[in-house]
This record gives C-alpha cells, structure tokens and sequence, in this order.
C-alpha cells in the first residue's frame, strides 16, 4: 500500500519563502579521516532497492504536490551551461529565475503575493557578470562552475585562478568538478588537498563539489568522495556535472545522503546536497524530495541545504501547476524558459 506524505512544509506552516543562499553556519571542515570511510561497503542491489521503494510507496497525496513543486522551484539551481549561451540567453534566463511561474499560474496557486524566485541562476564564469547585472536587487545567489568544468584536467594553479576570478565578478557559490583519477586510484589525500585549496579559494562563497559520480566506478568510491569532500570543507556535495553518460541517479543519491548522515553524526556539521544532470519532470523534482525527506528530515527540503541542478525542470513543473489551476494542459513551448 503506499504511504502518500503530506506538504513539504506541512509541519511549519506552508511554503516558506526563499531563503538566502547557503548554510548560516557553514562547513569548515576536519582533517582527513579515511577511517570513516575506509571499511565501508555499499551493496548497489540493496540501494536500487531501498531507491526504488522510496518512491514507490511514499507517494505526494495530489492536494499536496502544488506545494512540493512549488518547493523545488525555490531549489532549482536554474542552469545554463551550453557552449553557445549569450549574455541574452542568462538574462533570459535570470529573468525567469526571478518569476519563475507565469502571473496566472501563481495567482491560481495562491502564491502571488509570495516572492518565489529559484534558488540559484548557474552558468559558466564568463557569464557571471551578465547573471550578477541581471540579478541585481533580486537576492538570488549567482553560482559559477570552475576548476575547469567538467572535466578538471587543467593545473590546480589555474584552477583556483578560475575560482578567485568567478568570485570576484561576483558569483557567491562555486561549482568545482573533483579529480577523478584521485578517486579511481585512491588517492584520498590528493583529493582532499584539492578541494580543501579550491574551498579556500572561494573565500565566503560556498562551494558545492561535484563529483561525477558516473565516472566513478563503484559506489563504495561515490560515499568515500563524498566524505572526503566534506572532509575538505564542502557546503554541498553535488551528484554531476550534466555532462556525463550516467548523470544524478536515486540510487547514488541514496549513497550520497548516507554520507552526509554519517558526517553530520560525526562532526554536527550540516551539508548541503544537490542532484544534477538529467533531472527533467515534476516527477523528477517529486522523488528527489521524498529522498531528502525520508533519509534527511524536512531541513534538506530548502535552498540552504538542498538544490536541483537542472537547465529544462522548471518548464515541465510550470506545466503541472498550470494543469492544476486550469485542470488542462498548455503546450510545452509556452513554457520555454528562454
Ligand atoms: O549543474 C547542472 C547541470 O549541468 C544541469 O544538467 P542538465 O542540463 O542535464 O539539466
């Protein structure tokens, strides 16, 4: 039978409205510890199952899914990072950051009077300054990729140069991408070394690692990097780039939360986690909130502690909630976000 769950914020009455970006207190990090991680199994049939079952049986009651999509819209990292992207294309893009759902749509919602914006705009560092121009008075963060995304293979010096440059045109959250190979040939205190340079380079903004995961062989590698990027100083750890062949999947996100519970139980220290790559239906931005719901507890269900990385989410969820304030369906490119 299913367990169908209520609100998103049913506990603390209704949708809240967004939140600044990041942890109030953030991460500063331990030494590195691979004691907890280095004996630690992780069985992929037992996590696609536990996966799977999650959003199997803990369905959204239908009254309440306005208010989950309306909740992933203030997580949306709102991204575009195409070769071909234009300042005109971010200012579209920061345009629909900033009212995300058509008037029509949010008054029939209720949530006209509501400042919904998405959680973050993400672009690639040349675009900062058209996010920053665009996004001026709003208080939606601008998050810059670097650490040459999305494979990382430059020099570290240059790297950290991407970095200190992003932040200083303005981008308050980095997006670095982690050294496979350090991960493929275990070499945990290479990699903690380097996102431990790349989080002091970011100074006050806060820096959401990517990890790959469909480079990274096993899951046992996904919970080790997890722990040793949060080990380093991570405020989020962050599933991919979009880049490659397998993007955010349930079941690595699974593994993904079992570190940051672990990391939390040994330290106290909360960590932001952001699925990305390939997320691209209402339904995707439903299931990713049972999984923080049911692993993490209601916090991980806002901006300062979980986000969607996601460049084509937000046409489909604006889809949904049109069906539900109209009861019909609107063609999809009315919903094109640029
Ligand atoms: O960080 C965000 C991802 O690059 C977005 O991936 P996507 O284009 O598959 O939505």
């Amino acid at each position: 039978m299913t367990a169908e769950t209520s609100g998103p914020d049913a506990g603390a009455g209704g949708v809240q409205p967004p939140h600044p970006a990041g942890n109030a207190r953030r991460n500063p990090g331990i030494a590195l510890d691979t004691a907890m991680f280095a004996g630690q199994a992780v069985n992929r049939p037992a996590a696609e199952r536990r996966a799977a079952s999650l959003v199997a049986r803990r369905g959204v009651k239908k009254e309440f899914q306005a208010a989950w999509l309306i909740n992933a819209i203030r997580c949306i990292d709102l991204t575009t990072l195409a070769g071909d992207d234009t300042a005109a294309r971010v200012a579209r893009l920061c345009a629909k950051a900033r009212q995300p759902l058509a008037p029509h749509i949010a008054e029939g919602l209720g949530a006209g009077a509501m400042r919904l914006t998405t959680g973050a705009v993400c672009v690639y560092p040349t675009m900062v300054p058209h996010a920053v121009k665009a996004l001026a008075g709003s208080g939606i963060p601008v998050a810059s990729v670097a650490t040459g995304f999305p494979a990382g293979l430059m020099p570290l010096h240059l790297r950290l140069e991407e970095i200190h440059w992003a932040v200083a045109e303005g981008a308050s959250e980095i997006d670095i991408v982690i050294t496979r190979e350090h991960v493929l040939n275990a070499n945990w205190q290479a990699l903690y070394d380097e996102v431990a340079a790349m989080r002091a380079a970011c100074g006050a903004a806060h820096l959401k690692a990517i990890l790959a995961t469909g480079e990274l062989q096993t899951l046992r590698n996904v919970y080790a990097a997890s722990m040793v990027a949060m080990q380093a100083g991570a405020d989020f750890i962050k599933t991919s780039t979009g880049k490659e062949g397998v993007n955010a999947t349930l079941p690595v996100s699974l593994v993904m939360t079992r570190a940051l519970r672990d990391y939390l139980d040994a330290t106290g220290h909360r960590i932001g986690f952001k699925p990305a790559g390939g997320m691209k239906s209402a339904k995707d931005a439903l299931n990713w909130q049972i999984l923080m719901k049911e692993e993490m507890g209601r916090d991980w269900l806002a901006p300062d502690l979980f986000r969607i990385g996601a460049s084509s989410m937000l046409g489909d969820i604006e889809r949904q909630l049109e069906h539900h304030v109209t009861g019909r369906y609107a063609a999809s490119s009315r919903h094109a976000i640029a």
